[in-house]
């Protein structure tokens, strides 16, 4: 359902040495936008700064893009994904830590490149965290079992501050393919958003 380039654990281990750097500074760049309150000089320094860095990158195109790499061990990287992918700026990124084998967690901090209502979460990005994680635990974080979102359900309990998050997610039961499992979302006054899911496994 899904292509991937099949890569040694060498050659991500360099690539990721190469661009997650270049990622982070694309995040930094994002957040010193939302941030600055200067003149035009400085505003069009800084755009052309940041056009020919772009020049410069375009002028080096990948012969063919892939979101994702699998080293012959199972393992799978994510360069593209909006939720975990190490190439992906957007990315916050969600680290999932595994706490059983049918739980885990994300501790993340979202800064102002993730805002709705004003100094809050915007509720599509709570989504994408509950999903992202949900979608983690249910595929045990492993290619061989990989389940995709069914049918998910969000309840928007209070609005979440932007600032350092806590989620969680567990599965409550199987049935066959189907995998049904719960999460949260916690912001520093407790939790905000809660999540049910139906994820299926993949047949393949
Ligand atoms: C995204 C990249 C992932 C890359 C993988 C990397 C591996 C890395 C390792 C680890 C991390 C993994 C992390 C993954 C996270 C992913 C999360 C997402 O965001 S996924 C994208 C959004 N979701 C879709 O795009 C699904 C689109 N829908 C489909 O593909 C199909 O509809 C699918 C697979 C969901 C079901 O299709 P069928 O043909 O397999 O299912 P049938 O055989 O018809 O039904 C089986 C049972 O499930 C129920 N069912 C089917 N679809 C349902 C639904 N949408 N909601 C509720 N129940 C459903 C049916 O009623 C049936 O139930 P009865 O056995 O009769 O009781």
């Amino acid at each position: 359902m899904w292509d991937f380039a099949e890569m040694s654990s060498d050659e991500v281990a360099s690539l990721r040495a190469r661009y997650e750097p270049l990622t982070q500074s694309i995040r930094e760049l994002i957040d010193a936008a939302l941030h600055v309150d200067a003149d035009n000089q400085v505003v069009d320094q800084a755009k052309a700064q940041i056009d020919a860095a772009a020049e410069l990158l375009r002028a080096h195109p990948a012969s063919t893009r892939q979101g994702m790499a699998l080293t012959p061990e199972g393992e799978s990287i994510p360069w593209d994904n909006l939720g975990n992918g190490i190439r992906n700026p957007l990315a916050p990124p969600l680290v999932v830590e595994h706490t059983g084998p049918t739980s885990a967690r994300i501790d993340v901090e979202l800064g102002a490149a993730y805002e709705g209502p004003p100094g809050h979460v915007h509720g599509g990005y709570c989504a994408l965290v509950l999903d992202q994680i949900l979608g983690e635990v249910a595929s045990r974080g492993s290619i061989e079992t990989v389940a995709a979102t069914g049918t998910i359900s969000l309840r928007y309990l209070r609005p979440t501050k932007l600032g350092r998050l806590h989620v969680e997610a567990e599965i409550q039961r199987t049935e066959g393919r189907k995998i049904f499992i719960t999460g949260h979302i916690a912001d520093e006054d407790g939790t905000t958003v809660t999540a049910e899911g139906l994820f299926i496994v993949l047949r393949q």
